[in-house]
C-alpha cells in the first residue's frame, strides 16, 4: 500500500482560514492589523518568489507587510538602521531577512542579532534558539515548526520514536532535533560526516531529510512503515528548460514503503510560510498582551 501524503497545502490552507477570523478579531479588538516587515536583498529568483508568497499569503489573512526591498551592494550599516527602525514601529510584530543574503560583504548573523527576539518572526534569534534548546516559550522556526505541526495534524506519535535527521543547518536540522527531542523521541542526527548513513536511517521510525541533495534517500534506506519528511528544495533542470522542484528523498521508490510521507512540492514547504503568519500573529498578541 503506497503511504499516506502528509498533505501541506491542505493543512495550511486550514491555518490561513483559522488565522483569517482570528486576525479580523484582534484587529478590531486593538485597531490595528499584526504586522511583517521582511528584508529582501539583491534579486534571487527563488528568494523574491518566496517572499511574494510571504506578501500574499499576508494579504490573505489580513497582516500587513512592510516589505523592503534593498539593492545586492546595500551596506550593513544601512540594514541594521533599518532593523533598529522595524524593532521600534509599533505597527510591525514581525521582522526577518530573507536568506540566502547575496555576496560576503554582509554578515548575516550579525543582522539577526539586532532584530528584536520578541518581534523575531523565524525564530533564528540566539534568544529565541536558546529558548527552544532550554524549552521554554518563545519563537520557534518556521520549517521544524511546521514539520511539528504537520506529524500533530495526521496524529503521527513522536514519544518513545526513533528519529532520525538528516542536516544539522541552524535553519533546519538543529532546531527540528530539538523539537522531536522535546516531544520525547530518541533523536539521531545524521551529517556529510556521517559513515555508512543507510545504517543509521534503517533503525528510523521518522526520517527527517533537509540536506538539499536530489535521491539522497532511497528506497534501501528507510524501515518499512517509517514515516519520512522531505524537507529539500531542489530544482533539477529539465528539457523544456523551465525545470522541476524536487526534494532529498527518492519519492517515487520510497512511497511504496514508508507509512507517511511528505511530497515537494505541495509538502514542509507550505507550512514553513504559515508558521511565519503564526508566529507574526503569536507575536503580536504578545506584545499586545493577549496571551
Ligand atoms: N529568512 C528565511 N529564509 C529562508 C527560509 C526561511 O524560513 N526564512 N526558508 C527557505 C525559503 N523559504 C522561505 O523563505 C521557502 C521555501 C519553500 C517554500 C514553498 O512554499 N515551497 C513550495 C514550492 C514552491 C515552488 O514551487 O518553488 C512547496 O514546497 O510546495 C516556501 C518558503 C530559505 N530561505
Ligand atoms: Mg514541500
Amino acid at each position: 500500500m503506497p503511504a499516506q501524503l502528509l498533505d501541506g497545502k491542505v493543512l495550511s490552507q486550514r491555518m490561513y482560514a483559522a488565522m483569517t477570523t482570528q486576525v479580523q478579531e484582534l484587529t478590531t479588538k486593538y485597531g490595528r492589523p499584526p504586522g511583517l516587515a521582511v528584508l529582501m536583498v539583491g534579486d534571487n529568483p527563488a528568494s523574491a518568489a518566496y517572499v511574494r508568497n510571504k506578501e500574499r499569503a499576508c494579504e490573505r489573512v489580513g497582516i500587513a507587510s512592510f516589505g523592503t526591498h534593498f539593492p545586492t551592494d546595500v551596506t550593513q550599516a544601512e540594514l541594521e538602521q533599518t532593523i533598529q527602525a522595524l524593532n521600534t514601529d509599533d505597527r510591525v510584530d514581525g521582522i526577518l531577512v530573507q536568506l540566502p543574503l547575496p555576496g560576503n560583504h554582509l554578515d548575516g548573523t550579525a543582522l539577526l542579532l539586532k532584530i528584536d527576539p520578541s518581534k523575531d518572526a523565524d525564530g533564528l534569534h540566539p534568544d529565541n534558539l536558546g529558548r527552544l534548546m532550554r524549552g521554554e516559550p518563545g519563537l520557534r522556526s518556521c520549517t521544524p515548526n511546521g514539520v511539528m505541526e504537520m506529524l500533530k495534524a495526521y496524529d503521527i506519535a513522536v514519544a518513545g520514536k526513533k528519529a532520525v535527521v538528516i542536516g544539522r543547518s541552524i535553519l533546519v536540522g538543529k532546531p527540528i532535533a530539538l523539537m522531536l527531542l522535546a516531544e520525547n523521541a530518541t533523536v539521531t542526527i545524521a551529517h556529510s560526516r556521517t559513515p555508512d548513513l543507510a545504517t543509521v536511517t534503517q533503525e528510523a521510525d521518522i526520517v527527517v531529510a533537509a540536506v538539499g541533495r536530489p535521491n539522497l534517500v532511497t528506497a534501501d534506506m528507510v524501515k518499512p512503515g517509517a514515516v519520512v519528511i522531505d524537507v529539500g528544495i531542489n530544482r533539477i533542470p529539465t528539457e523544456s528548460g523551465k525545470g522541476r522542484l524536487v526534494g532529498d528523498v527518492d519519492f517515487a521508490a520510497v512511497e511504496s514503503i514508508a507509512s507517511y510521507i511528505t511530497p515537494v512540492p505541495g509538502g514542509v514547504g507550505q507550512m514553513t510560510v504559515a508558521m511565519l503568519l503564526h508566529n507574526t500573529v503569536l507575536s503580536y498578541s504578545r506584545r499586545l498582551g493577549e496571551t
